[in-house]
Formats: C-alpha cells, sequence, structure tokens
C-alpha cells in the first residue's frame, strides 16, 4: 500500500521531544501583506513558548478567481470543491506553486527557516478518490494516510514545514485535491500535535451573530442540517472535531487575533 521506501540517514527521531502546534491557514486572506505579517508574528510566539509550528494552508478563493480567468465555473458540495481534470491543474498551480511560496516567503523573509511541501512530496499524504453520498466531486482525494519522515525530517532540523494539501493517489500515482482542513487534520493526528489551530476569516464558529465558545459534534451536525453552518465551515467544523476525536488534545477554530487573545470555537470531544 505505502507508495515509497525511504533510505536516508537523517534522524527525525528527536521530534518526540518537540511539541508540534499545526496551524492551518485559510485562503481568503493569503493576499494580503497585513495578514502574512500576523501570521509570521503567530509563528514566531509558537516557536519562542518551546512549541514547534507546522503551517498547513488553504487558498480555496485564489483557485476559484484562477477558475474564472479560464471559463472554469467554481462549484461546491458541502464545501469541497468538484474538480474536474482542467480545475484540477488550476488548484496544483495555486496552492502548491503560488500559495504555498507566498507563505514560504513571508517567514523567510522575516528570518524564520521554512520550506514548502505538497502532500504529493515524499508521499507524504496519500489519498483515494473521495466517494461523497451527495455526488461525484471529480478528483479529490479522501485522506488514507500520513506518512511522517519528510515532516519529521524538517522538524528536526528546525525547519518549519509549509504544507500545501494537494496529495499524492495511493492506486493511480496522481494529483489529487484535498481540502486543506482535512489536510491539516491528518498532519495534526499523525504528528501527535498537542495543538489545532483552524486560521479563518471569521472570529470562530458564527450562531445568531455570535461566536460559539465550544461546540460538540451533535451540536454541529445539527447546526449544518439546519443551515447555520454552511460552505467552507463545513469542512473544518467536521475536520477539528475529527481532530479531537484523532488524538490532538486541543482544536480550535478562530481568526489571527483570537490566537493572541485565545478566543475563537474550541471543540469538546467525544463523551
Ligand atoms: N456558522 C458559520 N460561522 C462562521 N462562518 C461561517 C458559518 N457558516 C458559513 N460560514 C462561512 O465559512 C467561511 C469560512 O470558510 P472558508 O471560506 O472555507 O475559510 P478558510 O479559507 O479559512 O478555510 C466564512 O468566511 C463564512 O462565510
Ligand atoms: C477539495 C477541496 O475543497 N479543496 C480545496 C483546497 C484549498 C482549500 O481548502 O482552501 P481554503 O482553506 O482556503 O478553503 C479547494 O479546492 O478549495
Amino acid at each position: 500500500m505505502k507508495p515509497l521506501v525511504h533510505n536516508s540517514n537523517a534522524n527525525p527521531e528527536d521530534v518526540d521531544e518537540k511539541y508540534i502546534v499545526v496551524v492551518k491557514v485559510g485562503g481568503n486572506e493569503l493576499d494580503d501583506d497585513a495578514f502574512l505579517e500576523g501570521l509570521v508574528l503567530a509563528v514566531r510566539r509558537i516557536l519562542e513558548a518551546g512549541h514547534f509550528p507546522v503551517i498547513v494552508h488553504g487558498g480555496g478563493k485564489t483557485i476559484a478567481q484562477y477558475q474564472q480567468r479560464l471559463g472554469l465555473e467554481p462549484r461546491f458540495l458541502e464545501g469541497l470543491r468538484i474538480t474536474d481534470e482542467a480545475s484540477m491543474d488550476v488548484a496544483e498551480m495555486v496552492l502548491s506553486g503560488l500559495m504555498n511560496k507566498r507563505v514560504v516567503r513571508a517567514l523567510v523573509n522575516a528570518g524564520i527557516r521554512a520550506a514548502g511541501i505538497s502532500g504529493v512530496d515524499d508521499g507524504t499524504i496519500y489519498v483515494e478518490k473521495m466517494w461523497h453520498p451527495l455526488g461525484d466531486l471529480g478528483r479529490v482525494g479522501d485522506i488514507q494516510d500520513v506518512d511522517p519522515y519528510l515532516l519529521r525530517s524538517l522538524i528536526a532540523a528546525n525547519i518549519v514545514p509549509v504544507v500545501s494539501p494537494i496529495s499524492f493517489g495511493a492506486l493511480d500515482g496522481l494529483s489529487y485535491n484535498v481540502n486543506a482542513d482535512h489536510a491539516a487534520t491528518a498532519i495534526a493526528a499523525k504528528l501527535g500535535a498537542i495543538k489545532l489551530i483552524f486560521v479563518s476569516n471569521v472570529p470562530g464558529v458564527l450562531v445568531a451573530g455570535r461566536v460559539v465558545r465550544a461546540i460538540t459534534a451533535d451540536q454541529a451536525e445539527q447546526w449544518i442540517a439546519e443551515g447555520i453552518i454552511t460552505g467552507g465551515m463545513i469542512p473544518k467544523v467536521r475536520s477539528a472535531i475529527g481532530a479531537v476525536h484523532g488524538g490532538v488534545a486541543q482544536a480550535v477554530i478562530t481568526n489571527l487575533a483570537g490566537i493572541q487573545e485565545d478566543g475563537g470555537t474550541g471543540i469538546i470531544g467525544a463523551q
């Protein structure tokens, strides 16, 4: 099943000593320099606290812009992009190229060692085609496993990994489009992260205009069914809940300001 065999002298063992914080940054504000500055500050604070950050980024907004430039219509099912072959190329170019290097450049420019990879690199995230109960999503990946070797090698070398969610098709060797919230969750669970922070353009899950402080799986599904949680917030809450159920101690949905102020929506695990 595992697509690649490793044979190297790198020693990622001492990573077990580090407390890993996975930060997922959404694509709504990645074109904003002020947002990138705030992200750099957040990364610096995590490092200063003695923890180690792993960044996973999205870029949905920019993929849609480039789809439209090429005459392709952005379409979604429960917040997941329906990805035909042409849109797959756009997603890979935008996520593993433009977006990934934008984040890496901001960090390196601030003196923080960082390197960009995608789920394809070294077969880090391997997927099979996702079968969605509501319809065919095209080339969208359902994560089967994460091979932590490359991530752990970078962390061992004190280089902050910046991960594009485009992933490796285990059965056909093709690239697949993976929602960045799903990728961040799988990486956090595999690395045994102490915390997973979803940084979005909203301060948390909003109900009647107010941020919900904490949410359970049952409550989230009810709000999805009632149309209170919609679009990109659907994979995000499901991912945050999945992360806590998968052993990540803490998952929070917030914006950049909320990281400093300890705000946002936290997840209440299985009772
Ligand atoms: N109940 C909700 N609370 C907050 N945001 C919501 C809610 N329902 C839908 N949304 C939408 O979800 C968006 C966040 O999802 P998305 O655009 O995919 O963000 P990201 O790029 O950070 O992953 C918000 O900007 C908002 O428009
Ligand atoms: C399958 C799927 O939905 N892939 C996402 C990947 C990018 C992403 O998740 O970006 P945000 O974090 O900005 O939403 C997409 O094509 O938009």
